[in-house]
């Protein structure tokens, strides 16, 4: 392990073959809380250059059990097929189950949207705010790495500005769209129409 003169201490680089192509695993550690991060990595990146790069919340129901009631599996699948077929870029995969909150909470508000509310009324109705995520530890994996302007993969605009806050230059934003199922059509309204995702072909247009 390797500290650095940041919130983060970096671990070994290994080399990780998967199903959707050849990668190498970096894990991060938050030296406050102890708290793990990932990155995936293709590629050696040139100081300079614009990485393409997925910055991508945990969601253990999505991520390793395949639910259908978000687009997260699938869209970290895309992302590694997309970096793979580049050849080149990054997935920082950030410990925020449950945009933050937690997964004991992710499955409070999930009993909550059983009950009808929807993915923002269940964040506020137990107290939080409807996105609690915070990018800097992404920030500064990304810097710890010698990157520092990305192109993004995300439908997702609040995610840019806050990385921008952070310091990282975000040269293009990239769609990553999953298409719709029953189980999550009403999640993905909710994030399109109220959290401001670009999910649908007529706004990639604009
Ligand atoms: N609190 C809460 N979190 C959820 C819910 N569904 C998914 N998540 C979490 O939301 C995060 C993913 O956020 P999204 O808004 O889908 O996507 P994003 O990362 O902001 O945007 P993209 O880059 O476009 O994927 C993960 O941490 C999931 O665990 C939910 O109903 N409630
Ligand atoms: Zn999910």
């Amino acid at each position: 392990m390797i500290d650095t003169n940041t919130n983060i201490l970096i671990g070994e680089r290994v080399k990780l073959p998967t199903k959707y192509g050849h990668f190498e695993l970096i894990p991060f550690q938050e030296k406050l809380n102890g708290i793990e991060h990932i990155a995936l990595i293709k590629g050696n990146f040139v100081p300079n250059t614009t990485v393409l790069t997925r910055i991508h919340s945990a969601c253990a129901t999505g991520d390793l059990f395949g639910s259908l009631k978000c687009d997260c599996g699938d869209q970290l699948i895309a992302a590694m097929k997309l970096i793979e077929s580049e050849g080149n870029g990054i997935i920082v995969y950030l410990q925020q189950e449950g945009r933050g909150i937690g997964l004991m909470n992710k499955m409070k508000a999930y009993k909550l949207q059983e009950e009808g509310m929807d993915t923002i009324q269940a964040n506020v109705h137990l107290g939080f705010a409807p996105d609690e995520r915070d990018y800097n530890i992404a920030a500064e994996m990304l810097s710890v790495l010698g990157i520092k302007k990305i192109k993004l993969l995300t439908n997702n605009p609040d995610k840019i500005i806050r990385l921008e806050k952070n310091g990282i230059e975000v040269v293009k934003r990239i769609p990553i769209i999953i298409p719709s199922n029953p189980y999550n059509k009403y999640y993905l309204n909710t994030k399109e129409v109220q959290m401001g995702h670009q999910l649908s072909e007529e706004k990639q247009k604009l």
